[in-house]
């Protein structure tokens, strides 16, 4: 298996001077280490074209955290794909809990901005995940289902991210054998729909991640990687996850 992908989702947060803050420990860490575990970072709209110039030609890639269906035109405060791509961005997260939440995001429109992504050129990080509710009335495998053959396009090319939205935020991340469980389930499915190519597509986890659990998250089979969001404005931390993915081969 591949080493561990790490992937941090800022949010909503970052202004200059923080953002310099992490970036500049990041780079410190990468001057220090070489051929560490595949790392993105995903900081708000505004800072990714001063941060893109900071991580050109280090190990660090850079992600978006959401992108509009369309490549141009009347869509005021919207930001497309093609845009994204623009300013250095590689990969985009999709369908985010807090969007499908806040937003109304529906399957069919995450799967729709998926397409845009791929279009152009960005790897999607398709973000699924049930609710509390779901978990504890036993519906969480049907929703996981539908989320997969709403969000997901014909043609995928991306990563899928299992994030519990009751994990998120809440300093607990769910437990091993509940996540090995979703993975394993949601690898069924890939394979269900896309053959082959299924088997290839990175499976992560996001839920409260932290360098004192990421062991054992990293150990779970079929695992990909981890979506970290708190971790990834604590530099030190974030790259206590990075460290420690180095030693899964
Ligand atoms: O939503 C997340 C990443 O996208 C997870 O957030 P936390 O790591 O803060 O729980």
């Amino acid at each position: 298996m591949a080493k561990p992908i790490i992937i941090g989702n800022w949010k909503m947060n970052g202004l200059s001077e923080e953002a310099d803050h992490i970036v500049s420990v990041l780079l410190t860490y990468a001057e220090q280490n070489q051929n560490f575990a595949p790392t993105v970072i995903c900081p708000p709209f505004t800072q990714l074209y001063h941060i893109r110039k900071h991580v050109k030609n280090t190990p660090y890639a850079l992600g978006a955290q959401d992108c509009h269906i369309a490549e141009k035109g009347a869509y005021t405060g919207d930001i497309s794909a093609a845009m994204l791509k623009d300013v250095g961005a590689e990969y985009v997260i999709l369908g985010h809990s807090e969007r499908r939440a806040e937003h109304k995001e529906s399957n069919e429109l995450v799967n729709k901005k998926a397409v845009a992504a791929y279009k152009s050129g960005l790897l999607p990080i398709v973000c699924i995940g049930e609710t509390k509710e779901e978990r504890d009335s036993n519906q969480y495998k049907d929703v996981i289902a539908n989320q997969i053959k709403g969000s997901l396009p014909e043609h995928f090319n991306g990563l899928v991210a299992y994030e519990p939205v009751w994990a998120i935020g809440t300093g607990v991340s769910a437990k091993n054998e509940d996540i090995a469980e979703v993975i394993l389930f949601i690898r069924e499915k890939l394979v269900a729909q896309y053959g082959e190519n299924g088997k290839k597509t990175p499976i992560l986890y996001g839920g409260s991640v932290k360098p004192n659990n990421v062991k054992d998250i990293f150990a779970i089979p079929e695992l990909g990687g981890v979506l970290v969001g708190g971790v990834s404005l604590i530099p030190e931390d974030f790259l206590q996850l990075v460290t420690i993915a180095q030693d899964f081969i």
